[in-house]
C-alpha cells in the first residue's frame, strides 16, 4: 500500500495538474487527487487572488487543499496583467498579447506561481511563491499551453513551448513555487 501524502488540487487546468503530478513525482512522494470547483476569481494582487480562492475552496471541499493561480506579468505595463492573464489571453491572443508591447522600451516580463494552502476551512491560506524570468516574443513552439508560445525564459533561448516538458519542469514558475511548497509540507510532517 502506498504512504504517499495525499493533498486535493483544486484546479479546472488539466495542464497545470499535468506539471504539477510531473514535478512531485521527481521527489517526496506526494498524491495529488483533484477537484474542478467553479470558484469565482475576487480582483487585486496576485496575494489577494491566491487567498481568496483557496480560502473558498477550502469551504467546498470541508477539507485541505491546494490551489494555484498563475501570473504573467509584463515590466513596461507595471506587472498587469498579472493575475488577469487568463482573459487578456482570450480576448487578445499570441499576437494581441505582442502588440500589446509595441512601442514600450522593454518586452521584459516574469511567471508568476502562487501555491496556497489551507489546512481546512477557516484557516488562513499560506502562500508559496516561484518566478521566472523571460521576455515577451512572437509564438514559437506548439500551442498546446497558455501562453507558453510567447514567454522566453531568460538565458534559455528558448521559449516555454519549445522546451520538453522535462526542461520546463526544472526552471519553470510552477517548479519554483511547488519546491516551495513541497519543504513545507516535509515540515508538518516531522
Ligand atoms: O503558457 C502557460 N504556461 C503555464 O505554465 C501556465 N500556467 C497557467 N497558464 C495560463 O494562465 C492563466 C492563469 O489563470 P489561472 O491561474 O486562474 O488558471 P485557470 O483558471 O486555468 O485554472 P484554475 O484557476 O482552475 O487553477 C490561464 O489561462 C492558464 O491556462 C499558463 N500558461
Ligand atoms: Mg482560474
Amino acid at each position: 500500500m502506498s504512504n504517499a501524502k495525499k493533498l486535493v488540487f483544486v484546479t479546472g487546468n488539466a495542464n497545470k495538474l499535468k506539471e504539477v503530478r510531473a514535478i512531485l513525482a521527481q521527489g517526496q512522494a506526494i498524491e495529488i487527487d483533484s477537484q474542478d470547483l467553479d470558484i469565482p476569481e475576487v480582483q487585486g494582487t496576485t496575494q489577494e487572488v491566491a487567498t481568496a480562492k483557496c480560502k473558498r475552496a477550502a469551504e467546498l471541499l470541508g477539507g485541505p487543499c491546494i490551489t494555484e493561480d498563475t501570473a504573467l506579468c509584463f515590466e513596461a505595463l507595471n506587472g498587469l496583467p498579472g493575475p488577469y492573464i487568463k482573459h487578456f489571453l482570450k480576448s487578445l491572443g499570441h499576437d494581441g498579447l505582442n502588440t500589446l508591447l509595441d512601442g514600450f522600451p522593454t518586452r521584459a516580463a516574469w511567471a508568476l506561481c502562487t501555491f496556497a494552502y489551507s489546512a481546512g476551512p477557516g484557516s488562513e491560506p499560506l502562500l508559496f511563491e516561484g518566478k521566472t524570468d523571460g521576455q515577451i516574443v512572437p509564438p514559437r513552439g506548439p500551442p498546446v499551453f497558455g501562453w507558453d508560445p510567447i514567454f522566453e525564459a531568460e538565458n534559455t533561448g528558448k521559449t516555454y513551448a519549445e522546451m520538453p516538458s522535462e526542461e520546463k519542469n526544472k526552471i519553470s514558475h510552477r517548479y519554483r513555487a511547488l519546491d516551495k511548497l513541497r519543504a513545507y509540507l516535509q515540515t508538518l510532517e516531522k
